[in-house]
Formats: C-alpha cells, structure tokens, sequence
C-alpha cells in the first residue's frame, strides 16, 4: 500500500441510513460508509447492489429519500460545498474523439477556469504525458481510462470516485492503472473505486465495503476483515503417501481437516501452526508445506454473506 490512511483524521465520505428507492426496485435500503481519509477504499457488491447509486448520491446526482453524513466535512445535502474538491469518472468517460487528449483538457480547464499547469501535472499523473497529442480516436481503452482519470484530476480533488474503472480493460491496461491508483493514494488522494475485480481490488485497497442487496454487509480496514473470517491453514507433507495419515492425526488432535488436491486444510488460527507441525511430527511426518492461507476477497464476501443469511 502506499500510504497508510490515517484513522484520527476526519474520514472523507461518512454516511449512514442512505436510501434511495425506484419504482418496483431497492435501489439503497440501509448504507452505511465511511472512507478514510487518504484510503483506497473498494466498494465491492455484486450486479444492482446499490454502487452506482451510492457513488451517484456522494457526487450530488441524485439526491437520498432518508440518511445523513458529510463528504470531505460538508454536509451530504449541500453537495455544492464539497464537490469542488471532488473528481468522479463514473462509466464511461465523455471526450472528444476527434480533439487530442490534452485539447479534450484544454476545453474542460477553460470551462472550469484553471491555466495549463492544471493539464500539465493532470497529464503528469496518470502517465499520458507521451500521448496527450494524439486524438482521442486512436486511444486505447486503457488510455481513455486514464485520460479520464486525468479530467477527473483537473481539479486537483481530495476525494477521487471511480465507478468501475477497470471495466473492459486488459491485464496490461489494468496493471497500468493500478500503478496510477497507487501513485494518488501517494500524493495524499483519497479514492473510492468500485469494480467487479475483486482481485485487482484485493491488491490495492486498503479498506473495504460490501454492499448487498442496497445494504452494508461489511465495512472495515484489512485487520477487520481478516478478523471477521474464519482462518485456515494449509499443510503438505513430503511423502504424498502419508496424506491420509496426516488427516487422521490432524483430525485425533480435534482439528477440522479437508482435502485440497494434494495439500490438507485445517480451518483453524494461525497460531496452532507449530501445533500442527508437533502433531506430524510425532506421527512420524515431515511436513513440505505449512501456511496460514488468507481468505481472498471474493472468498470474505461469499463468506459473509453466509453469515448474513444465518442469522
Ligand atoms: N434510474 C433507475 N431507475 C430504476 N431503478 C434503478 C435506477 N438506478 C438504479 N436502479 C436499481 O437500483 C439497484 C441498484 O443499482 P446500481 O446501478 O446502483 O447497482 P450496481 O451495484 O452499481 O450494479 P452494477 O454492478 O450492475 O453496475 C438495481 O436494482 C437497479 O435496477
């Protein structure tokens, strides 16, 4: 991670009881969100779970049926006071095909006043400075992302909001943004990104909100989100002859023990490991392998939302 958010400050989006309904569907029934300041923060919520709505209701277009909160200390209801320090890029971004990058910059900074040190540092930031005078037609994907990126930062926001920013993008275009989105935290940026890639989100993010069914499933940094799923530990041993041996003594120890191709699972904390490792031992089994395996995103979510349908 970049830099590290810091928990005292003021967070820069805090919102709570946010609903916003449409006709025949839920588009929020209870949100609750809180983005440190100078986070990455992933919103992360399968297909019509409320991200769109959410990010639509911090940017002031659309406005909330119930709930309150601040966005960068301004009230949520007077989004004329925050949204000059705020940059979004929510779908796809609105350019000029036919004008290069830098005039599509040229245009906007006019418009909202701002000289050319504006575009420069904007083009500077997102990497475009080599392809800022070609048009905007011959761009890639992944360059008008980032060009869209850098219409975002005109600005020069506090809090950056992006929608899904990785969509149709390839590794290489992906890898590239998640560069750029390190970079911004960097320079002290607080952004909200919302994508269906969860493991590009899992490599970049420090905080993390679940969102389902237009509520809040979880909302917390990567210590709470460990901490809110069970841990598990992965162990092999050498002789794959002695798998079943091993499964038995984990399993005479009291340990839950399933089998993952060659290697074992025992759904435990990760200080038993050395236990685990005795256990083997004594049974006369060198293990080759002994890891705490941290759940993946996609896994955290999946798993909380079973939680959720016990309770
Ligand atoms: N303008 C609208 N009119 C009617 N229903 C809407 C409108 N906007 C959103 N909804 C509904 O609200 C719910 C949440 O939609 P939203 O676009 O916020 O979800 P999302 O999490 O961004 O989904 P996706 O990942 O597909 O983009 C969905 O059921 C959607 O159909």
């Amino acid at each position: 991670m970049a830099t590290t958010p810091d928990a005292t400050a003021e967070p820069a989006v805090h919102v709570a009881g946010l609903r916003r309904t449409y006709p025949g569907h839920t588009g929020l029934h209870q949100l609750d969100l809180t983005v440190p300041a100078g986070s990455l923060t992933a919103l992360i919520g399968p297909n019509g779970s409320g991200k769109t709505t959410t990010m639509r209701l911090l940017l002031g277009l659309d406005q909330p049926e119930a709930g309150t909160g601040t966005v960068l200390g301004s009230p949520l209801n007077h989004p004329a006071r925050y949204l000059p320090q705020v940059g979004a890029l929510i779908e796809q971004p609105a350019l000029y095909p036919q004008l290069t990058g830098r005039k599509n910059l040229r245009v906007l900074a006019e418009l909202a006043g701002l000289g050319d040190d504006h575009i420069h540092r904007a083009l500077s930031r997102t990497g475009m400075e080599q392809q800022a005078d070609r048009p905007v037609a011959t761009y890639s994907l992944g360059m008008r992302q980032r060009l869209g990126i850098a219409v975002a930062l005109l600005t020069e926001p506090r809090l950056l909001i992006l929608d899904e920013p990785t969509n149709g993008l390839d590794p290489v275009g992906t890898a590239q943004l998640r560069e750029l989105l390190r970079s911004l935290t960097s320079d002290g940026t607080t952004v909200l990104i919302s994508s269906h890639q969860l493991n590009e989100l899992d490599a970049i993010c420090d905080h993390f909100v679940f969102l389902y069914q237009g509520a809040t499933l979880f909302q917390g940094d990567r210590n709470a989100l460990a901490a809110s799923q069970h841990s598990s530990i992965e162990a092999a041993p050498e002789r794959k002859d002695q798998l079943t041996a091993l499964t038995s003594a984990f399993t005479e120890a009291g340990y839950d023990v399933r089998r993952h191709e060659d290697r074992l699972l025992v759904d435990t904390a990760a200080e038993h490991a050395g236990e685990l490792n005795r256990t083997a031992a004594a049974h006369g089994i060198t293990l080759s392998h002994l890891t705490v395996r941290r759940p993946t995103l996609e896994e955290a979510f999946f798993s909380l939302l079973r939680q959720e349908s016990q309770c």
